[in-house]
């Protein structure tokens, strides 16, 4: 699967990240060999993309076997493929998966797109290319003309370019272009498809416009968060960290639409997309505020009569923290450009919105902490600083538990680390079978779940 070189990092970065995956706890339970060697293959599988694609199934608006059956026939009529493979997968009752074939051997054709990281990471996970996502094309690129697309990989290419981009840049596909160069670079942002990609060296639909009701892109963990934090019907819910909205609207979706899903963020435009979601999924229990989380609790005894935040303690059954991160679990990336500093950012941030939520979570209620992100610091080291500084809090086992224990580092008992969900793509290899390949082949995170006393 090397087709890309490892993810690469800020050299003190590498050198932080490497000490927590050889950490003395970890070193103690698998031997150095074995810990550098995990080490390595975590920053290779994190610059290629998982394995599947997972989309949650809108089960609140038809069975699932239902929506396999219409996604089948809508990707095969959309994308003239001949067949697509849709797996149900086994212990979640709303997630399909559609394995990812690639790399495959393709020659790049010439004349040469360059796009974002984030773009191109988007194409090795299926995506055309949309046209915000260009930085240069050939000067006198127009509809029709067959190119390759290249992700530049370091944020150095100018937008606009017209000569061929000499820096690091990676081949993700070939494609043809919608548009003319004129139009993809005007003064009013372009919209739509600039590139629709032919031949994608990873070859996996694209869900562009797909059953926008019925069907909606997941990475796998973030579904088994929404079954963690188990909503019933009638509850009241906080997400306190919601845009875009996935979780969001899955904790709505197995509440049937019943109770009240509030859903926080700090930004107002992530905040209106978390309402177009839940628009787009028919799910009207959601309310959707712009605002800091960590001011979310009022110690006003009588506070003002509005449904919005701030909100009075244990105003909350159930609580989810899918806390801002460094997000070093996200693959496809081949550069991570975040400085030592702002990764040591996150956790003093993680710590201030964990103590609204533990104040608005009712006494019996269930809180669910969640990172995309692979540090101890963010992880485990935060289960740790929890448990001792909230005694009315304990670990609970989590259902379903698809991923594997929490990484040792943290002082946490092996009781402790078998109750956390950390997905490991490192520990995933061919060998892995291939009903749980999809489990283990995901993007790098972590699941704690807490009951209040
Ligand atoms: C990991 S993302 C959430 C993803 C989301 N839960 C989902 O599944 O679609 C973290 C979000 O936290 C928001 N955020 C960061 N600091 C915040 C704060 N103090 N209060 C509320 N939201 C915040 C960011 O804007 C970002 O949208």
């Amino acid at each position: 699967m090397s087709v890309f070189p490892r993810l690469s990092l800020k050299p003190e970065v590498h050198d932080h990240l490497k000490n927590v995956f050889l950490n003395q706890e970890l070193l103690a339970a698998v031997g150095q060999p074995e810990a550098e060697s995990r080490f390595q293959r975590l920053l290779l599988c994190l610059s290629h993309p998982p394995g599947f694609t997972c989309v949650r199934a809108s089960t609140h608006l038809a069975p699932r076997d239902e929506i396999r059956l219409r996604l089948a026939e809508e990707l095969q009529q959309q994308q003239q493929t001949v067949s697509v493979e849709i797996l149900p997968h086994p212990l979640l009752p709303d997630v399909l998966l559609l394995p990812v074939s690639g790399p495959r051997s393709l020659v790049p054709l010439g004349s040469e797109v360059v796009v974002g990281a984030q773009c191109g990471s988007a194409v090795l996970r299926g995506a055309h290319v949309f046209a915000p996502g260009i930085l240069a094309t050939p000067k006198f690129l127009k509809p029709g003309d067959a190119v390759s697309v290249f992700s530049d990989v370091d944020g150095r290419c100018t937008r606009g370019s017209k000569v061929s981009f000499q820096g690091n840049k990676v081949f993700v596909g070939n494609g043809v272009s919608e548009m003319h160069r004129s139009a993809i670079f005007s003064q009013e942002p372009a919209k739509g498809i600039g590139v629709r990609m032919t031949e994608p060296l990873y070859q996996s639909p694209s869900f562009d416009g797909v059953l926008p009701s019925l069907v909606f892109l997941q990475n796998l963990p973030s579904v088994v968060v929404g079954h963690v934090v188990g909503p019933r019907p009638g509850e009241r819910v906080l997400d306190m960290c919601a845009a875009p909205g996935g979780k969001t609207c899955h904790l709505a979706a197995l509440m049937e639409n019943q109770g009240e899903v509030v859903a926080l963020d700090r930004i107002r435009r992530k905040v209106d997309c978390v309402l177009q979601n839940a628009a787009a999924l028919q799910l009207t229990c959601v309310r959707a505020f712009c605002f800091n989380s960590t001011q979310a609790v009022t110690s006003d005894p009588a506070p003002p009569h509005t449904e919005g935040p701030p909100f009075p303690p244990s105003r909350f059954d159930r609580v989810l923290l899918d806390a801002p991160c460094s997000g070093l679990g996200q693959r496809p990336s081949m550069s991570a450009g975040c400085s030592l500093k702002e990764l040591l950012s996150y956790p003093p941030l993680q710590r201030k919105l964990f103590h609204a939520a533990v104040q608005l979570l009712r006494p019996g209620g269930v809180l669910v902490y969640s990172t995309c992100t692979v540090t101890l610091a963010e992880n485990e080291e935060q289960v740790a600083w929890a448990l001792r500084t909230f005694p009315c809090l304990t670990l609970a086992p989590q259902e379903p538990h698809v991923g594997g224990p929490g990484l040792p580092g943290a002082g946490l008992t092996p009781d402790q680390l078998t109750l956390l969900q950390r997905f490991s793509p490192e520990l995933s290899s061919a060998a892995t079978p291939l009903s749980h390949r999809a489990d283990s082949d995901t993007i790098g995170f972590f699941i704690a779940k807490f009951l209040k006393s």
